[in-house]
């Protein structure tokens, strides 16, 4: 009797010390990966000369930041208008951060001593510490060095982004990285997307039949973002040879309408617990991580297995990277199915939405300017003839149409920062930003810096590209739409066509103006 209790009695204990043991492992743990490891990161950032905001334990400069954009809601509130007009979409975030904080720098060369600290310093998302950069001299000389595949995505990203991206091109690093590119490279050669055109043309024409309709039918008011970004249904179901397919795109739409607004909603992972914020918006992204998932292995195993007509491959961007996957018969550099659907995946967020947004800006802008949109009508007119594009190659002519760009892509760049985490040491004169440093780009605020573009620095003046691919820029890397160097966007020139035609078809039928 006594034994079997003492028995129980150790039993109990072990437990209990098994129990704690591990307790004291997590906490240990957390510690190390939540306190002591951005310290120590932090520490070294200081040493090599570079400070900023005094962060807070768990959120960092998190509650800095919130308070900054409740500001600017309540301004954007009480004058919504004149706010847009501005243009001026930078003033109130990081500049706020820094107003009237002084500190002391070490280390620093000449070059550097006047910018550090207001447009490079650390700042911490959480209890994550940031170098943030918006000075393009020191983005160039701290780039120089280092090729596409020795660049790291921040770890910290990795797991939220997971859903949307996998492991595509975009989140990809080092000798994968590069055999992505090989592979996805030439899908986008000028002449694989010539051959594009069309689809585009015929993708554009129904949105556009269908804006008609509304108008005809008593609705002069269209919501131009829902149309192009979220609601673009192509109303055509009496093809009864596409009603599959077209069923198959709707349930497409509708889970990366879902997972968008589920993926970018998801609580922040940078506090401590940060995933189990929100535990049902975790779990609907990561159910619709996979809805996505699945559907493209759907699409593409249907595609490996049709046979190609003529031996030509689709002329979509999957039917060419299923043709540059295989050379010769033999497969070269190829790229998994797992690997397919998470390119696809990302061009499926990461493309669709910036190009979108690309447009919808522009819609408000030329709203904003029917002197711009008169303007090109007129090279249309010129280039193009009636509007109907029969060749895409018509479409290089349209040279203020590429001004109008640029410009909306410098006032409301779709891809507002680029983040990067040092893989080795990086020399910058004789500052260091050590391995391992997470950083984050502001392409917001080099965009809409007063000492590199002028005065009229927040004013639609797409003549300042005139004669200049830089818009008349201090400096060749103040204006990075499409980032820099070897990671630069793989999608650049499909961008371009894409919104070419679409704007060509838009204002060839409609002009329009902000209600
Ligand atoms: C207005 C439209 C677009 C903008 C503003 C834009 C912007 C960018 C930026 C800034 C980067 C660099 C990201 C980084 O360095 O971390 C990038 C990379 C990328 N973009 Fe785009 N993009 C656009 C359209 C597209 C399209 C249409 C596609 C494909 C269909 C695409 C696919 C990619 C991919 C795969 C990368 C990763 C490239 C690499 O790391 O090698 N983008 N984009």
């Amino acid at each position: 009797m006594e034994s079997s209790s003492s028995l129980q009695f150790f039993v109990a204990l072990s437990l209990a010390m098994g129990v704690a043991y591990l307790l004291l492992v997590m906490v240990v743990i957390l510690l190390f990966s939540w306190w002591v490891m951005p310290c120590l990161a932090h520490r070294k950032l200081k040493a090599n000369g570079f400070s900023g905001p005094k962060p807070s334990f768990p959120l960092g400069n998190l509650n800095d930041m919130k308070k900054l954009k409740m500001t600017t809601n309540i301004s954007s509130s009480s004058s919504s208008s004149s706010l847009i007009i501005s243009n001026d979409i930078h003033s109130t975030h990081f500049r706020t951060l820094l107003a009237g904080k002084n500190c002391t720098v070490r280390n620093v060369g000449p070059d550097f001593r006047s910018i550090l600290y207001r447009k490079v310093f650390v700042y911490w998302l959480g209890t994550e510490p940031f170098l943030y950069i918006a000075e393009p001299e020191f983005l160039k000389k701290m780039s120089a060095e280092i090729r596409g595949k020795s660049w790291g995505k921040p770890n910290v990203f990795k797991h939220d982004r997971e859903p949307m991206f996998g492991q595509g091109l975009l989140m990809v690093e080092g000798e994968d990285w590069v055999r992505h590119r090989h592979v996805i490279t030439p899908a986008f050669s000028p002449a694989n997307l010539k051959a594009m055109g069309s689809l585009m043309v015929d993708s554009a024409k129904n949105m556009l039949d269908r804006w008609t309709g509304l108008i005809n039918s008593g609705q002069p008011e269209i919501d131009a973002e829902r149309e192009i970004i979220k609601d673009r249904r192509r109303n055509n179901r009496q093809d009864k040879l596409r009603s599959k397919l077209l069923k198959r795109k709707k349930s497409a739409r509708k889970i990366k309408r879902d997972a968008n607004h589920a993926l970018q909603n998801q609580p922040p992972r940078r506090v401590p617990f940060g995933k189990f914020l929100n535990p049902k918006q975790n779990l609907k992204a990561k159910t619709l991580g996979k809805e996505v998932d699945e559907l493209l292995r759907s699409i593409i195993t249907e595609r490996r297995e049709k046979p190609r007509t003529g031996n030509k491959p689709e002329q979509d961007l999957l039917g060419l990277l299923l043709a540059d996957n295989t050379v010769d018969g033999r497969k070269k550099r190829a790229l998994t199915t797992k690997e397919l659907v998470d390119e696809c995946k990302t061009f499926f967020f990461g493309g669709h939405e910036t190009t979108a947004l690309a447009l919808t800006w522009t819609l408000l802008l030329l709203g904003l300017h029917p002197e711009w949109q008169e303007e090109l009508r007129e090279e249309i007119k010129h280039v193009v003839g009636d509007g109907e594009i029969v060749d895409a190659t018509m479409l290089v002519g349209l040279k203020k149409m590429e001004w109008v760009m640029n410009e909306v892509l410098r006032l409301y760049p779709p891809a507002p920062n680029v983040q990067r985490q040092a893989r080795q040491d990086i020399q910058v004169d004789n500052l260091v930003i050590p391995n391992g440093t997470n950083m984050w780009i502001d392409v917001v605020s080099m965009h809409h810096d007063e000492n590199l573009w002028g005065k009229d620095v927040n004013e639609f003046k797409p003549e300042r590209f005139k004669d200049n691919i830089h818009g008349g820029c201090n400096h060749k890397m103040g204006f990075l739409p499409f980032g820099f160097g070897g990671r630069m966007c793989v999608g650049k020139n499909l961008t371009n066509m894409e919104y070419k035609i679409v704007l060509t078809l838009i204002l060839s039928r409609f002009s329009f103006s902000i209600p």
